[in-house]
């Protein structure tokens, strides 16, 4: 059933878990799947970064679980990419973490998956991102101790800059990349920056897990189930600045303060609950989310690729270029987004501001700039300088 594919070197080790199209007619008659993998798409390449850590390995399962084989494939729901879409996971480690993936790797084999019609494991990320449709960006150096937010930004600054110049050359002209990796929206600024044939639109940092923590909480109030949350914006940095904007959202179709009117609750409990969950996560957990995390990367993915319900919205960091909110240009910031399900978005115009929200807007937004101002060596912009305001900090720093 599987045929090995190695392609030589160490460094181009592919192990390709491809299914056997060649089957005898009377095999393919009496084989219910092969049926119908004649209606299928064509194959999309998906290439993963950080493929060995935490957050991938729930992730990569997940898509089986969540959106092509249980909920996608047999119930024919079409979450995620769609049952009837076969793919390529492509899955980029590094020297250090090569056996990990070859782990990883059969893994994926032994769990039988029916869309899943090859892995690629490699080094390379320019043999990873060959052909990719989409780039999901993990792999990251976490801080570690004594370790300056300035020296995050550059080491992991390095490897977006280096994966932007891969995907340049070598992904789909209109592959989406969502960057995981923190700090994410600039990670996600300086890959846009180093790809400047791919559209800016096309950039993403995730801040999916923010709106799903603050729709929690939210949810939690008011004693509703979290699908009575709808409308919620995350504005900003994926850090201890954003902003969860609960002026905008709603429960059960009413603006959130007419079902939670405890206000001070909203604007302090609230607000830094979610901004500072995940590094309480980590007090507890020992370690950053990993299965929350790879649950909102799926979110994030099929919301782009499925319409958005009327009226609703979701948020994603995208480049703010053309933003019809008065957001400083040129920064990769989590906004309100609505997309038809073809891999696109725009932006929503109609919300609205008042002053709590717009002063806490700026304060991210400002956060983003500096950020910028200190990678400036990574995105062609001159020189670096680095002032970044005393508490920026990470969702997992305390
Ligand atoms: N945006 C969000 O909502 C969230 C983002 N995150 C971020 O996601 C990232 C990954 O988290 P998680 O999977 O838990 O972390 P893990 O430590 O489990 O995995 C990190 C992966 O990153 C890779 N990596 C580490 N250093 C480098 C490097 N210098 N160059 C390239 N790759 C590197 C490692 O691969 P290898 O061993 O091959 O080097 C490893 O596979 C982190 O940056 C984390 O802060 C986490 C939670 C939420
Ligand atoms: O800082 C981290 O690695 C964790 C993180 O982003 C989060 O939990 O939101």
């Amino acid at each position: 059933m599987f045929a090995w594919q190695a392609a030589g070197s160490r460094q181009w080790l592919a192990r390709a878990v491809r299914r056997n199209h060649s089957l005898e007619a009377t095999e393919l008659a009496n084989t219910s799947l092969d049926d119908k993998t004649k209606a299928w798409k064509s194959l999309i390449n998906i290439a993963v970064s950080g493929a060995a850590g935490m957050i991938a390995n729930h992730l990569l399962f997940k898509v089986r679980i969540y959106g092509l084989f249980l909920r996608g494939f047999q119930l024919a729901s079409g979450e995620v990419f769609g049952p009837d879409q076969p793919i390529t996971l492509k899955l980029l480690g590094s020297e250090r973490s090569f056996q990990a993936l070859e782990g990883v790797a059969m893994e994926l084999e032994d769990s039988l998956y029916p869309l899943l019609r090859e892995v690629n494991i490699s080094v390379d990320p320019y043999e990873v991102f060959q052909d990719a449709t989409w780039a999901l960006l993990i792999g990251a150096k976490p801080r570690g101790p004594g370790m300056e937010r300035a020296g995050l930004l550059d080491i992991n600054g390095q490897i977006f800059a280096q994966q932007g110049k891969a995907l340049n050359e070598v992904a789909s002209p209109n592959v989406k990349v969502i960057v995981v990796g923190n700090p994410c929206n600039t990670n996600a600024l300086i890959c846009l920056k180093n790809a400047p044939n791919i559209p800016a639109k096309n950039f993403h940092a995730l801040t999916r897990l923010d709106e799903n923590r603050a729709k929690c909480q939210l949810a939690l109030k008011a004693g509703v189930f979290y699908d009575k949350v709808s409308n919620m914006t995350i504005w900003g940095n994926h850090s201890t600045t954003q902003v969860p904007d609960f002026l905008n959202a709603k429960i059960n179709g009413m603006p959130v303060t007419e079902v939670i009117t405890d206000i001070k609750w909203l604007k302090e409990e609230f607000t830094e609950r979610v901004q500072k969950r995940g590094g309480i996560l980590i007090q507890k957990w020992g370690r950053s989310s990993a299965a929350s995390t790879a649950v909102s990367i799926v979110d994030a993915i099929r919301s782009l690729v499925t319409p958005t319900p009327s009226g609703d919205w979701f948020s994603t960091g995208v480049y703010t270029t053309g933003n019809p909110y008065g957001i400083a240009e040129d920064i990769i910031f989590s906004m309100p987004c609505r997309s038809n399900g073809d891999g696109d978005y725009e932006l929503v115009k109609d919300v609205i501001f008042d002053d709590y929200l717009w002063e806490r807007i700026k304060k991210t937004e400002a956060e983003l700039l500096a950020e910028k101002r200190c990678v400036a060596h990574l995105t062609g912009e001159g020189n670096a300088y680095c002032d970044l305001p005393e508490d920026t900090m990470l969702p997992g720093e305390q």
